[in-house]
Parts: structure tokens; sequence; C-alpha cells
């Protein structure tokens, strides 16, 4: 059939000359099944369901005991029965995430306590919650339930909870033996995140004090598709233990030759696809990041709207951590009949979740990763390689309710070069926000049983930064202080809750409350593109001369008063979910500040009290105009520009500069930026020994 897509009928007659797909991209030897990288390859065994899986029964049921894992549940139970901790590897869709848990319920290990999973990523938490509980005939927050930051839907009634990493570990700072607990699953453990990381070590230890004190035993069950069985296994003192069979097979294929740009030549694939796959082949696409994800997703509705002549038509959704949580969960809904859904993500879709209908795998090979430079101060946003792990985990994303096929736009031979697995966050990250949550719980950092310890650079720059802030008394000895205390109680970078423990002395508490949890949801402003000039003039309004965080501060604080937001929102191409989203952000802070007594001023118009606050928490993000017109970061001395999203883009530079993140592209630009003023540096943070010059 002629394919409705004309790639060079588009005007751009070099997008499909450059890349002829059919030719480029071949298939790897080993066909119909995921090659799992040598490191860790567990046994490989012909899947012994093929029979259930061809069947055309669909109930929940049937699908459940297709899985590979739902076979292996006696010798699971039968393990768990006898060791404490178990390791689970299994190949990726086998059911570990959602089958072993209700495993464990059936069996009684939820009678007198609760089922804890852990996920690296909210999504996760939440997609597998309502699988499970629909698993269960059940609805979310009955049975099974999730937790992730700013939104708990567990009840008394829950017995399994999914909850991310991050929400475990603060639960830990009010009961170290997470006594409420009697299972608890570490899934996704070869992510090694910094929050999981730090998990190992008190689960293990919780386990050890809990027998040593006579308590309930907590089980553990650590699993992945792809961990280093070997370290886990060494660290935990435990045999891992390999589950057999796979569900559907993914064909791999490999770009033949090194692909210059990898957002072109998965443009291409995509289309190749189109042509040639059936229309209920959803196709997955994994990118770097937001800007990117959102470029190209114009791209293709607009070049599906020029070329669409047939009766099919494709639906592009997008998925990647800043987007609202609503917005996230859009991919996850069925599409019309006829119609391909076309999902690009980040790796925020890499493990753990099913996104339904995807059969194809489109996998450029990068991430962008952030990276904590402890010389300069500066977190860095940064696009790197993949491992080869992820590039498995990617693969795994195309088998899971069928058959697939994933696409690198890379070559085998460049595959061969990635590392063999991601190198834990916590020998890169900034710790500052985990060296408090372990003073928090009476540990320091050297004397901790990580399963990698952190490099001391690293400790010592987060000791550093949290003497700065007021949180510990003296980087060398470091002994937590009420302040810290204080701050630890917000699940905030320790940075942003300095911003409000700091705020009632400057009279901003309202206005801090409100720019502080706007500053969680990001991406308020729509930049609609086809009406990019009309959007522009809407959000001119809201412009502050100071910077960005007025302009947020301005938007917020005018969505709050609105009586009618959906109509504002709309008329001023302002994103409601996100909004709402910070609405519920600044109710759950100002009930820990109430609870923390702590003063609830306004500043009204004084700007200069937002402004100086902002410094207390952010220092460390200050630049400087250079004679050249570049700025100059104070910490590290690192060369950068306004990011083109400021407010302050353009328009006259201002001497002196805070703001809240760095990114790298093709140069360093400084995102959400505000002028200050240099001589309040000295005034609000006079530790800070800093060259003005
Ligand atoms: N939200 C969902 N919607 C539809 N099917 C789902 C969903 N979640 C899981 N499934 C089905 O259950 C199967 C098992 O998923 P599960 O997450 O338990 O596997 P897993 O072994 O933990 O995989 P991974 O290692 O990739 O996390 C999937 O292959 C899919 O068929």
């Amino acid at each position: 059939m002629e394919s409705k897509y004309l790639i060079n009928g588009n005007g751009n007659p070099s997008l499909a000359a450059s890349f002829p797909v059919k030719r480029k991209i071949e298939p790897m030897k080993e066909q119909n099944c995921i090659k799992k990288p040598n490191y860790n390859s567990p046994p490989k065994l012909q899947s012994p369901y093929k029979n259930a899986l061809g069947s055309k029964k669909s109930s929940v049921e049937q699908e459940r005991r297709a899985l590979p894992v739902y076979h292996c549940r006696q010798r699971i139970l039968k393990e768990l029965e006898a060791n404490d901790t178990l390791l689970i590897m299994g190949e990726t869709g086998s059911g570990k995430t959602t089958q072993i848990p209700q495993f464990l319920l059936q069996a009684g290990y939820a009678n007198s306590g609760i089922i804890g999973i852990t996920q690296p990523r909210r999504v996760a938490a939440i997609t597998i919650a309502k699988r499970v509980a629909q698993e269960l005939a059940s609805t979310v927050g009955d049975t099974v339930g999730y937790t992730v930051r700013f939104e708990d839907t567990t009840t008394e009634r829950t017995r399994i909870r999914y909850l991310t990493d991050g929400i475990l570990l603060r639960e830990a700072i009010a009961d170290r033996l997470l006594r409420r607990y009697t299972a608890i699953m570490l899934d996704e453990a070869h992510e090694r995140t910094v929050n999981a990381d730090v998990l190992f070590g008190i689960v293990k230890e919780a386990q050890q004090e809990r027998r040593k004190h006579k308590l309930t035993k907590l089980k553990l069950i650590i699993t992945s598709a792809t961990m280093d069985i070997d370290h886990f296994g060494k660290y935990f003192n435990v045999k891992g233990m390999y589950l057999e069979g796979r569900t559907h097979p993914v064909r791999v294929l490999h770009a033949k030759e090194t692909q210059e740009d990898y957002i072109h030549a998965a443009l291409v694939t995509l289309f190749d696809i189109h042509r040639h796959e059936p229309i209920n082949h959803d196709v997955l696409i994994f990118l770097t990041g937001q800007e990117e994800i959102e470029a190209l997703a114009q791209q293709i509705r607009q070049l599906a709207r020029i070329n669409n002549s047939g009766p099919s038509d494709v639906r592009v959704f997008t998925l990647y951590a800043q987007l609202a949580q609503g917005k996230q969960l859009e991919c996850f809904l069925p599409v019309p009949a006829n119609t391909r859904k076309i999902v690009l993500a980040t790796n925020i879709a890499e493990t753990s979740i099913t996104i339904p209908g995807i059969r194809c795998v489109i996998d450029c090979g990068f991430v962008k990763e952030k990276s904590f430079n402890p010389s300069s101060g500066l977190d860095l946003l940064k696009t790197v390689r993949i491992s080869q792990a992820q590039a498995w985990q990617r693969s795994g994303r195309a088998g899971r309710d069928a058959p697939g096929v994933c696409y690198r736009t890379y070559t085998k031979a460049t595959m061969e070069k990635f590392r063999s697995a991601a190198q834990p966050e916590i020998l890169r990250a900034n710790l500052t926000a985990t060296v408090l949550q372990l003073l928090a719980l009476g540990i320091d950092c050297a004397s901790f049983d990580f399963i990698d310890a952190p490099q001391p650079e690293g400790v010592q720059s987060a000791h550093l930064a949290l003497e700065q802030l007021g949180a510990i008394k003296s980087a060398v000895a470091p002994s937590i202080t009420t302040t810290g205390r204080w701050m630890a109680q917000f699940p905030l970078d320790p940075r942003y809750a300095k911003l409000l423990l700091a705020a009632p002395t400057y009279g901003c508490m309202e206005e801090m409350l409100s720019l502080v949890a706007a500053l969680s949801s990001d991406n308020v402003f729509i930049g609609h593109t086809d009406k990019s000039e009309l959007a522009a003039l809407a959000h001119a309004k809201f412009h502050s001369k100071h910077g960005d965080h007025l302009t947020l501060l301005n938007v917020f604080s005018t969505f709050q008063k609105t009586e009618k937001p959906k109509i504002w929102c709309h008329d001023n191409f302002l994103n409601i979910r996100n909004l709402n989203y910070a609405r519920n952000v600044r109710n759950q802070l100002a009930e820990i500040s109430a609870r923390l007594n702590l003063a609830f001023n306004s500043c009204g118009d004084n700007t200069d009290a937002v402004k100086k606050c902002l410094l207390t928490g952010l220092f460390d993000n200050i630049a400087l105009l250079q004679k050249e017109g570049h700025y100059l970061t104070l910490s590290g001395r690192v060369k950068a520009k306004i990011h083109p999203s400021s407010v302050l883009h353009g328009k006259y530079k201002p001497q002196c500069i805070l703001f809240t993140e760095m990114v790298q592209t093709e140069h360093n630009f400084l995102r959400q930026v505000t002028e200050i003023c240099i001589d309040w540096i000295e005034e609000v943070v006079p530790s800070i020994k800093c060259v003005l010059k």
C-alpha cells in the first residue's frame, strides 16, 4: 500500500535521502529474542507459556496466568519462607512488580502489616498500583494504593502499597525500623538512584534490628531484570534467584551506520514503521528531554496533518518528568481504532511501566543525566550515552502485551562501547539532600553501610552546603541543628526548605510558600506554537522586570484569586493542571509550616524581601555579568548565558543574577533568573567567602 506519509513530500527532500531506513537497519543475528547483556545474563529458556500467550482470551486473570512469574509462585514463597532476603532477577515484563506483591498478600504476609514496593518514579508507582487494583477487581485506595510526593491514596484498608523510594526514605525518618511493613520489595534495583542506594542500607539495618529485638520479621525482596547480582549478593549476603521464561519476544534492529542526528533518524524510522506496520502497533520513542520531545511531537503532528490522506491517523503523546501528572497518564489510555499511538518519552518510560499497545520502540541511545561538580558546587544536566542495561530495558517496553520490535538508531558496534550499567547516581549526584536526611535519621555518612560509598569530595561538599544553610553546626564534625531538623520535615531540596524557614524573617512567608510550590510544579506556561504570538502577549501581562521568579509568583497569585480558573488559564495560555498541582503543594507546605509554628506574614509589593529571601537558599546560584557579555557563576566560575525562556533574555543585562538551575546544551544556560543586588550577598549570607570580581 502507498505510504500516507511521504517523508520527502514535506519540502525536506534530504530527510528520506539521508536515511534510507530500509537499507540501513539490519536485523541482529539473535532475532526473536531480547539478547541480555553478558555481564548478568540469566539462563535463556524458551517461554513455556507460548500457547497461553497465543490464546485469544484476554481477561486480566488469564493475562496474569500467562506471566512467567505466575508459575514461579511456589518457588518464590518457599524461598522467602526460608530466607529473609531474596534477590530476584527476571526478564522485563515477566510479572515481578505486579505479581510478587499479590503472592505475598495471598500467602498472608500482609496480615500483621503492609507490603511496600518502591519505584524510582512516581508515574510507575501510580500506573502499577492502578493495574494491580484492577487485577484484584478492586479500586486504588482499597487493598492496593500508592503514595508519591504530595499524593497519598492509601487508606487503613490498604495492604499493598506502591511508593517512590523517596517516600519510604522519609518514612524511615519517623521510624527507622519501618515497623508498619512486614515485607518490602525494592524494585528496579539496577537503577541505583541515590534514594534506592540509601534505602538498601536502611532496610538492611531495619531487618537486622528487628531480628535483634525479636520484633516481627521484615522480609526483603530486591528485584530487577538487569541488576549486577554478584554485587548485590555480596552486599545482602544472599544468593540470587533467576526466574526463567519471558513473555513476548522482541526483535532488535540496529542502524547499520552511525546516525549523526538521532532525532532525524527517529523521525524517519517512525514514518517507516507507519508505512509498513499495522496501525494498531503503537510506537514509543526514547529521547532525552522536554524541549527535544515537544519539538519532535510538533513536527510529527504537522507531518501527519500534511500527509494524512487515509482513514488511519496518529495521536502523539509526550511523557517526561516535568509534565503534569494528569498529562503523563494520558498516554496510558487507549486510542480509537485505526489510530496509531506515538509516545515520545525520556528514560521515565524505561523501567517498570507498561504503556498498553506499544509494539515498536525507537531508542536514540541517549539520556540526560544530572551530575554534580563538587569543585564548582553546581549541578549540571548533560546528555550522555545510555548504558547497555538501559538499552535492554528500553527494548523490553516493546514486548509488554505482544511480540514487538526495537529499532536502535545506533550501531551494534556503538552499543558495545556503552557502559554495561549506568554509574550509580550516588557517585555523581549532589548529596546535600541525602546527607541531611541521613543526619535526620541519626546516621553519619562516614559510618553508613552503603552498597557503594559516595566520593568523599561529594560528602564534604554536601557538608559545606549544609553548614552554609545552617542545617549542621560544622562541616568538619557534622551534627544536625534544629534548623536542619526542620528542613528535613519538608519534602523539598534543603535549599528550598531553607527559603521557607527564612521567609518569616523577611516578612514574605505567603509569597515564598506560593513561589516554592510553583517551582515544584514547573512549566505553568503553555508555549502554543500555532498561536505563539498570542501566548507571548498573554504571558507578557505577568512579566516582572525583576525576573522569572517574580513573574511566576505573579501568575500563581493571580491564579489563586481567580474565580473561573479554567477559563482564565485557557485565555492566558497557562497550564491549569500544573497550577492546581502547585496549589495542592502549597497547601501541604503550609500545613508543615503551621506545625513548625512559622509566621504567615506577607511582604505585599516589597519585591526586595522575596529576592533577598531567595538568596538565603540559592546563594550557590549567583552569576555576575562580564565585560564580554556573558555571565560567570560565583561558585566554580562557570561561563554561562541566560536561557532564552527567561523574561530577562535579550533585554538589558543585569549585573548580578540569581538562577534556579544550569542546563548544558551547546552552551551553559541559566534557567529561571532574577536580578539581585550584589551588596545583598554579604548582608544575607555573610558566611560566603566569595570573590566578587
Ligand atoms: N498498566 C498496565 N496495563 C496493562 N498491562 C499491564 C500494566 N502493567 C503491567 N501489565 C502487564 O503485566 C505484565 C507484567 O508487568 P510487570 O510490571 O509486573 O513486569 P516486570 O517483570 O516487573 O517488568 P519490569 O522489569 O520491566 O518492571 C506486563 O508485561 C503487561 O503485560
